[in-house]
């Protein structure tokens, strides 16, 4: 049964921009049309929504957690009064934190906010080579903490274990919702639920090795009025809607065109980007690195950016993307947060000079970095589409001059990413 209601199912509030998006793509995937606001949309935005799910995109991951915590209750209660029947708090695959927070924070004030005394944390995201056993989250074959997340510039993880991270964020009791009762199905997941519910459990990290145990998990589930995770976890979720005779029978991730110029701007200092950085330049293709330190000193480094886009023919990449240790000096020389800001502004002033100049199409590398370019474009709405590579879908912005994105999250694409996203944006609507 189909319904022709436009009326939002799922509420989304998502950490950050490309987590966001992520997020977004897996809901499209199963089905779900999807929106993705950048903030609280407005009264104008609200009105012209037609979506089964609606993501709102926050920059709360590495903000003080009062900031967090009040961004994202003004973001649930705006759900609310949209009607969504379920809310799902979208975090970061490897359960970016700062040592603050806000992961437990902002799940505890949700719930409360919800009256409800229980929901799940779990970032897994099998795809994409996030898996979490006993509790323990495993980057491909290495435990978090020897991922090369323990090298992040804003949010290094140095503790795999879970239960103990999401502790030190919360004062609910967070317990473990174990493989072993995963693997026995939906039913026995509900009757484990009930049991840590009764012992006083608020939160429970749940394990997951695959996208059937994230699918069991979506099931056992559907009438949880808040789950908190990856993107992996909702992967279930568009199932309980269609079920329930909720879901339109429409081709959910159909975009518009957009034609103009392109461009990659890459803030990412992960492992991924890098290569992905290495793979553009390895191809003799045209790109300009960032140097902070030359941000810093007062440099036109913007200007200097601008003129070798305008004066390239090809699609140019920018990027400030480094090694870990290129990284460490230059956060010693400016600390952790002015070089962050620096290189994000740089970008989005860069975003900026280039649209001026007819760029309609942009790639861009790093979860902060995309917050920060998409801000600068005054972008408020993205309609999702197609996906590029896991976690990573095109989408078309709601603007009077629509803009084609792909917001790649650092750690996500193969290393062809930038061009095949590229490919992906020029065809007519971003569809594969
Ligand atoms: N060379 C550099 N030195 C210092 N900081 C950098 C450098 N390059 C990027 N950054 C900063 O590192 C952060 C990377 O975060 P983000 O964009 O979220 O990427 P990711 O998705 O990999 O986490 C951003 O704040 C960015 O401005
Ligand atoms: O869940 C994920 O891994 C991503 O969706 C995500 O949130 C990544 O964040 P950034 O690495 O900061 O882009």
């Amino acid at each position: 049964m189909t319904t022709s209601t436009a009326r939002p199912l799922l509420g989304c509030i998502a950490d950050d921009f490309t987590g966001a998006t992520d997020l977004a793509n897996m809901l499209v995937r199963g089905g779900m049309r999807t929106v993705q606001s950048i903030g609280i949309p407005s009264a104008e935005v609200a009105a012209g929504l037609d979506a089964d799910a609606i993501v709102i995109a926050l920059k709360s991951r590495t903000t003080p957690v009062a900031e967090a915590v009040e961004q994202s209750l003004a973001a649930l209660a705006w759900l609310r009064e949209q009607g969504c029947e379920q809310i799902f708090f979208k975090y970061c695959s490897t359960f970016d934190s700062t040592a603050a927070g806000n992961i437990g924070q902002v799940s505890e004030a949700l719930l409360a906010a919800l009256g409800s005394d229980f929901t799940l944390a779990c970032p897994a995201f099998p795809e994409n080579g996030r898996t979490i056993f006993r509790g323990h989250l495993f980057v491909q074959d290495q435990l978090l903490s020897e991922s090369g997340m323990q090298n992040h510039p804003l949010t290094p993880m140095t503790d795999a274990n879970l239960v103990r991270v999401l502790q030190s964020q919360t004062r609910l009791n967070v317990g473990l919702l174990r493989y072993d009762t995963i693997a026995q199905g939906a039913e026995q997941v509900q009757a484990r639920i009930a049991e840590l519910r009764a012992q006083g459990v608020g939160m429970a990290i749940a394990d997951a090795l695959s996208d059937s145990d994230l699918y069991t998990l979506g099931s056992a589930c559907a009438d949880l009025p808040l789950l908190t995770g990856g993107s992996g976890l909702a992967l279930g979720l568009p199932e309980n809607f269609r079920r329930a005779g909720k879901l339109r029978d429409l081709d959910a991730s159909k975009l518009p065109a957009v034609s103009g110029g392109e461009v990659v701007l890459a803030g990412s200092a992960s492992i991924a980007t890098n290569g992905q950085v290495a793979a553009w330049l390895e191809a003799g293709r045209p790109a300009l690195r960032i140097d902070p330190l030359a941000l810093a000193a007062g440099e036109p480094v913007v200007a200097q950016a601008l003129a070798f886009a305008r004066d390239n023919e090809q699609t140019v990449l920018i990027y400030a993307t480094s090694s870990p240790q290129e990284v460490k000096l230059v956060q010693q020389q400016l600390g952790v947060e002015q070089a962050g800001s620096l290189v994000e502004n740089a970008l989005g002033e860069i975003a900026q000079g280039l649209r001026q100049s007819g760029v309609r199409r942009f790639v861009i590398a790093g979860g902060e970095t995309s917050g920060a370019v998409v801000q600068a474009l005054g972008v408020q709405l993205l309609q999702i589409g197609a996906q590029i590579d896991p976690g990573v879908p095109a989408t078309v912005s709601s603007t009077e001059e629509p803009l084609a994105l792909a917001l790649k999250s650092g750690n996500f694409g193969g290393r062809d990413f930038f061009s095949k996203a590229l490919n992906q944006l020029a065809q007519a609507g971003g569809a594969q």
